[in-house]
C-alpha cells in the first residue's frame, strides 16, 4: 500500500514525503469515488449523494450506500466523522435537530424517505432505532413493549397486545428474565436487560429496519455478547445498521462494514476484506489503530 499523508487528522507524515503518492481525503472520495462495493443487488434502503450540513458546516459529504436485505451494515470510523449523522437520515432523526439540512435521495424499497407527502410517523415504524444509552420509558415493562402497537395501531384488544409483546420479548432474548414481573418499571432492569427491552420496543411494531446507534456502548462484556447474540438472530428478519465504536463488533456482528472519514463514506466492503484487506489507505490506518 502507498504512505498517505493525512492531513486534519494528526496522522504523521510518511517517512520520505517526496517519493511518495500523496492522497488526501478529498482526492479519494469525490463522487462516486469511494472504494469498494457500496451498492448491492438487494437493497432494502438505497442512500444516494447524501449531504448533510449543521448552519453552515457540512457534515456529510456526498455519500451513496445501499444496505441490503437481512443484511448486517456496521458503520465505523474516527470520531466526529459523521456516522452517527448518516444513521440518523435513514429514518429522518436529523429533523429535529435546528440547522440541520439533509440533501440527496433516499429510498426504503422504492419509498422515497424524505419529501412532502412522507408521513415520519409511519416511517419510524418502519425503520426503529436503538439509542446509544438503554430509554425505557418511565412505564411497566408491558407498557412499554404495547406502547407502540397501540399508538400504531397494529393492536388495541389485550389479547393482542398480550401476543405482540411477549413474541417482541422473546425475539429480544428477554421473555425468560421479565415473564414473570411484566407489571414492573422497565427502568428497574438492568443496562443489558433494559437495551434488550428497547429492542424489544423498537420490535414489537414489526419494523423493516433497524438502526443501532452504538447500542453496547453503556453496556458490560456479557451484556454485549447478549446483544451481539441478538443482532445475528434478528438479522434473519430485519435489515440492521449499527454504529460502533468497536472494530471488534463491528467484524463479530456485520457482513458489510462501511469505513467513514471527516464526513467521506471512504471505503465499503464485505467486512472480512475491510478487516483483513483493506482497499483504502485511510481504512488501514484506521483498523491498524494509526489513528481513531
Ligand atoms: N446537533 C449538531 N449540531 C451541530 N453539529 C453537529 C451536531 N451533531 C453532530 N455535529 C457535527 O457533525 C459532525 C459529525 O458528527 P457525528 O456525531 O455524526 O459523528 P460520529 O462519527 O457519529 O461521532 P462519534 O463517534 O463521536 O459519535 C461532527 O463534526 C459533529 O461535531
Amino acid at each position: 500500500m502507498n504512505t498517505m499523508t493525512l492531513d486534519a487528522t494528526g496522522y504523521s507524515e510518511p517517512a520520505n514525503p517526496q517519493t511518495v503518492e500523496k492522497k488526501t481525503v478529498d482526492s479519494q472520495t469525490k463522487v462516486g469515488e469511494t472504494v469498494g462495493a457500496p451498492f448491492c443487488d438487494n437493497a432494502k434502503l438505497k442512500m444516494r449523494n447524501v449531504n448533510v450540513f449543521y448552519s453552515e458546516t457540512q457534515a456529510i459529504h456526498d455519500v451513496s450506500l445501499d444496505i441490503g436485505r437481512n443484511e448486517v451494515v456496521a458503520m465505523i470510523g474516527p470520531s466526529g466523522c459523521g456516522k452517527s449523522t448518516f444513521l440518523r437520515c435513514l429514518n429522518r432523526m436529523n429533523d429535529t435537530i435546528d440547522g440541520c439540512r439533509v440533501e440527496g435521495d433516499f429510498t426504503l424499497d422504492g419509498d422515497p424517505i424524505y419529501g412532502p407527502k412522507v408521513d415520519v410517523v409511519p416511517l419510524r415504524a418502519r425503520v426503529g432505532m436503538v439509542f446509544q444509552k438503554p430509554n425505557p420509558f418511565p412505564k411497566s415493562i408491558y407498557e412499554n413493549v404495547a406502547y407502540g402497537p397501540k399508538i400504531h395501531g397494529i393492536a388495541s384488544r389485550r389479547a393482542e397486545l398480550d401476543e405482540i409483546v411477549e413474541n417482541s420479548l422473546r425475539r429480544a432474548g428477554l421473555w425468560n428474565e421479565v415473564k414473570d414481573r411484566l407489571d414492573k418499571p422497565g427502568t428497574g432492569l438492568s443496562g443489558g436487560q433494559q437495551q434488550r427491552l428497547c429492542i424489544a420496543r423498537a420490535i414489537a411494531v414489526s419494523p423493516e429496519v433497524i438502526l443501532m446507534d452504538e447500542p453496547c456502548s453503556a453496556l458490560d462484556p456479557i451484556a454485549t455478547a447478549r446483544i451481539e447474540e441478538l443482532i445475528d438472530e434478528l438479522r434473519e428478519n430485519y435489515t440492521i445498521a449499527i454504529v460502533t465504536h468497536s472494530m471488534q463488533q463491528a467484524a463479530r456482528v456485520s457482513q458489510r462494514t462501511a469505513y467513514f472519514h471527516l464526513g467521506h463514506l471512504v471505503e465499503v466492503n464485505d467486512t472480512e476484506t475491510v478487516f483483513t484487506n483493506p482497499q483504502h489507505e485511510l481504512t488501514e490506518a484506521y483498523i491498524t489503530g494509526r489513528f481513531g
